[in-house]
């Protein structure tokens, strides 16, 4: 029988070479760090297909494509392109079409009070400590404890470093401060990330790198003003209500109703976007569509009573006065039948 401890010993003094499994293990090993590294450093921060963002369904006319022809030739020029314009307009959906040209991955971000720098470009998750083992040579286990600091980048950086397009919604909702790193970015074409250390603070902008911004009009409440010195490197398109064809081809590519009642809904909600002083979007027009389709509500011509008109684009509307008083609720309904 062998004695344990002389095998050791016999083994620790003889050269082993590593077998073609050890190998491969470790090969696979540094295979699976590098995917979680590249995991850690995007963090939350899906990078989409550019076919995965197509937005479904998206009519094309030649209102559509000539707005969307503007965008992607400023892209071209390697030229940020801020899309603003009224609520529900089709903002979003204009800029997600215009991204999915580009064959690039696509990175969204969403504005809001919340987004400060450290949202828009990544931070310290904490300490990690694990423990490195070497049983390169069997019988020797020698143990290193590491403490590593994690970095994971929010989707700026992702999108710089990636080279994607940057669909940035409702960008003038964010705090104005926390766009200083895009100065850099668009100017220099380096992005610094403030908090990280080490050499790598700052990236280089990937040349493919692009960004669409969105915005509803500065007057809408809620709403923070960005610095001049930004806004003066972006290219402004005006995304303003489309033509009554296009509203009539994007309803009906929403809802399913006949070519009569679409044109109806549709001729309704552009008499009540010039007759009232709230935003009256294609959105707006979409929704009371779907809701028509549901009430029914037709006359013994076929047609919608106005009744029911009346009754839907109210109910439509209202979360856009509601809140500031009953009577501004009364004022809306007497003014659409005004209207209807
Ligand atoms: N070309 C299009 N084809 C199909 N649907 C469209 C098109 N353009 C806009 N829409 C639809 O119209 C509605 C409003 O569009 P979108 O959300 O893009 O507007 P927006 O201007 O970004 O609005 P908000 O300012 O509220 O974010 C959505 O339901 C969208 O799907």
């Amino acid at each position: 029988m062998v004695d344990d401890t002389s095998r050791k010993r016999t083994v620790r003094g003889t050269k082993i070479r590593a077998s073609r499994e050890q190998k491969e293990g470790r090969k696979a090993k540094k295979t699976l760090a590098r995917a979680s590294n590249a995991d850690e450093r995007n963090g939350d921060t899906p990078l989409s297909d550019p076919e995965e963002v197509v937005p479904e369904p998206f009519v094309e006319t030649d209102a559509v494509r000539s707005l969307r022809g503007r965008i992607s030739g400023w892209l071209e020029a390697d030229q940020p392109v801020h899309l603003i314009g009224p609520t529900g307009s089709g903002k979003t959906a204009l800029a997600l079409s215009a991204a999915a040209e580009r064959d690039r991955p696509v990175v969204w971000l969403n504005g809001d009070e919340a987004v400060d720098t450290e949202a828009l470009v990544g931070s310290h998750a904490g300490g990690e400590r694990y423990e490195e083992h070497d049983r390169y040579v069997s019988g020797v286990d020698k143990k290193t404890q590491i403490v590593r600091e994690r970095w994971v980048d929010n989707p700026l950086s992702v999108a710089v470093r990636e080279g994607a397009t940057l669909v940035y919604n409702e960008f003038s909702r964010s705090d104005p401060a926390a766009h200083n790193v895009l100065l850099s970015v668009f100017e220099e074409g380096v992005l610094e990330r403030p908090g990280k250390r080490g050499e790598d603070r700052t990236i280089d902008v990937h040349p493919e790198f692009r960004a669409i911004l969105t915005s509803n009009d500065v007057e809408y409440a809620g709403v923070h003003e960005q610095q001049d010195a930004l806004l003066d490197r972006f290219i402004g398109v005006h995304v303003d209500y489309y033509d009554a064809e296009t509203e009539r081809e994007i309803v009906g590519a929403h809802v399913d109703l006949s070519a009569d009642d679409i044109a109806a809904i549709v001729e309704t909600t552009r008499a009540l976007r010039d007759a009232l002083e709230i935003v009256v979007g294609t959105r707006a027009a979409i929704t009371a569509a779907t809701g028509l389709a549901v009430f029914d509500g037709h006359d013994g011509d076929g047609e919608f009573d106005d009744e029911t008109l009346r009754r839907v684009f109210t109910d439509v509307l209202t979360p856009k006065v509601a809140g500031e008083g009953g009577s501004d609720i009364d004022d809306l309904r007497s003014r659409v039948a005004e209207t209807i």
